[in-house]
């Protein structure tokens, strides 16, 4: 928990120019900890995103017994245990903000013969956590949570696990990965299935490291996963692209800042994270693709986006895992484009760090923007123009609540302020530094 809080404001900013790398990608940065703790022998991290939430997964990796050691910045050495091969840690695992570490966590350690307590910050204390525990019990493991299946929990690991094969009811990839990743030290296959494609770093990075992870499609077009039980997972390397999730701030503010030109280089282009660069080409955004190569095994690319007159467009549901941290700064982008963007199917925003379905609609709201709720749909009645701004938003430990209204205040017709700037490290350290160094005016409040 931050001790005091970081109130900044943001004011209209100079053209945004110049070339900035933003730190490397958060969900592979997890993993990459993990999986480099299960292999046996050295692996190495560059690039590691070194953001709070992952220097929790690290620290918990040490407390399972992994070697875990910072060479130099974003380089990481790890020497793994093995699958299997984790021990019992000797005292809560803290993982702060980090759904992602949390739950990945419970489904490593579901499989492992010991307890595991896991807590977290208020907003991780209040995310629901049944949607694993409820899969990893069929593979039996026992939970002990708060009312609710909150955090803080106890994980009671199985010493017989049993493979399932299990149909996500909810797209998300930490249920997904929670799930193979438990798979690991079972006998015998163990399957997840999704009828929505979800981000695919855990299929592919486990694949890196040795194991038999296979993906065909039903003939309804969902995807069948499936990992094959105690592979040997060796030592690697792992090179972290810069995450797109981040880029989307820089970038989406070199699209409201008129007079901008800003080229972000080396970002992840996954095809199942890029759901917000194609919506907002489909806006009329000039966003072009620099240089496309294959970087330790991901797609990267460099971004060169020039300040463009934006449109309101319709979002498809489908579309919703490919940008699922994406929406609060898409809502901004929208803000200032001519005429309505409907975004449908955004359930899963109101279990993220917050409400994001709410802070969003509220916060748009507080800046002079037109925003309507139906349902899961989010609306938001651009004019073409610059939306008043002049509000405080209130951030609920949310890196991306923050992260987006401060691009809004880059361009609003009155600055925009956040309440408590502090989440902002655990996704994207350095974030006011970076865009004030291309030409924006954050500072304290
Ligand atoms: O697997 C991951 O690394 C993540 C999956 C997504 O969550 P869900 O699985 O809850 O959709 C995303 O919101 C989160 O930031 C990172
Ligand atoms: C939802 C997010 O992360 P997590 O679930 O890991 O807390 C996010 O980074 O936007």
């Amino acid at each position: 928990m931050p001790a005091m809080s970081r109130p900044l404001i943001s004011r209209r900013a100079e053209p945004l120019t110049g070339r900035a790398k933003v730190p490397g990608d958060k969900s592979i940065s997890h993993r990459a900890l993990m999986f480099g703790a299960l292999a046996v022998g050295e692996s190495r991290i560059e690039g590691l995103l070194e953001g709070d939430d992952v220097l929790r997964t690290a620290q918990a990796m040490r407390a399972l017994g992994a070697e875990v050691e910072k060479l130099e910045d974003g380089s990481w050495r790890l020497w793994g245990r093995g699958v299997g091969g984790l021990m019992e840690p000797a005292d809560l695992l803290d993982l702060g903000n980090s759904g992602t570490g949390a739950r990945l966590m419970m489904g490593l350690v579901a499989t492992h013969p010991f307890t595991t307590f896991f807590t977290g910050d208020a907003s991780l204390r209040s995310r629901p956590m049944k949607r694993v525990s409820e899969p990893l019990s069929r593979m039996g493991a026992k939970f002990v949570t708060r009312e609710g299946g909150r955090l803080p929990a106890a994980v009671v690991g199985t010493t017989n696990p049993v493979p399932i094969t299990y149909e996500l009811p909810v797209a998300s990839a930490q249920v997904k990965s929670a799930i193979l990743l438990a798979g690991l030290n079972t006998p015998g296959e163990t399957t997840v299935i999704e009828r929505e494609a979800t981000r695919d770093h855990t299929e592919l990075m486990l694949r890196h490291f040795g194991a038999n992870v296979t993906t065909t499609i039903r003939e309804d077009g969902a995807r069948v996963v499936t990992v094959t039980g105690f592979p040997e997972l060796t030592g690697r390397t792992v090179i972290v692209p810069a995450d797109p999730s981040s880029a989307a701030f820089p970038l989406v503010a070199a699209l409201v800042v008129p007079g901008s030109t800003v080229t972000l280089v080396g970002i992840g282009m996954n095809p199942l994270r890029t759901g917000l660069f194609q919506t907002l080409r489909e806006m009329g955004a000039d966003i072009r693709t620099d240089n496309p190569r294959i970087e330790g095994g991901e797609e990267v690319a460099d971004l060169v986006v020039t300040s463009s007159a934006l449109r309101g467009v319709d979002v498809p549901a489908e579309r919703a895992p490919s940008m699922i941290d994406e929406y609060p700064i898409l809502a901004v982008a929208a803000s200032f484009a001519a005429g309505t963007t409907r975004m449908f199917g955004l359930s899963e925003l109101r279990v993220k760090e917050s409400d994001r379905f709410t802070a969003t609609m509220n916060g748009l709201r507080a800046c002079g923007v037109e925003v309507e709720a139906e349902g899961d749909t989010l609306i938001v009645h651009g004019k073409g123009a610059p939306p008043p701004g002049g509000a405080t938003i209130a951030v609920n430990l949310d890196h991306r609540i923050a992260m987006s209204f401060l691009v809004m205040g880059m361009a609003a017709a009155q600055p925009v302020a956040v309440d408590d700037a502090e989440a902002v490290d655990t996704s994207f350290p350095g974030f006011v530094e970076l865009m004030n160094g291309l030409g924006s005016a954050i500072e304290g409040n």
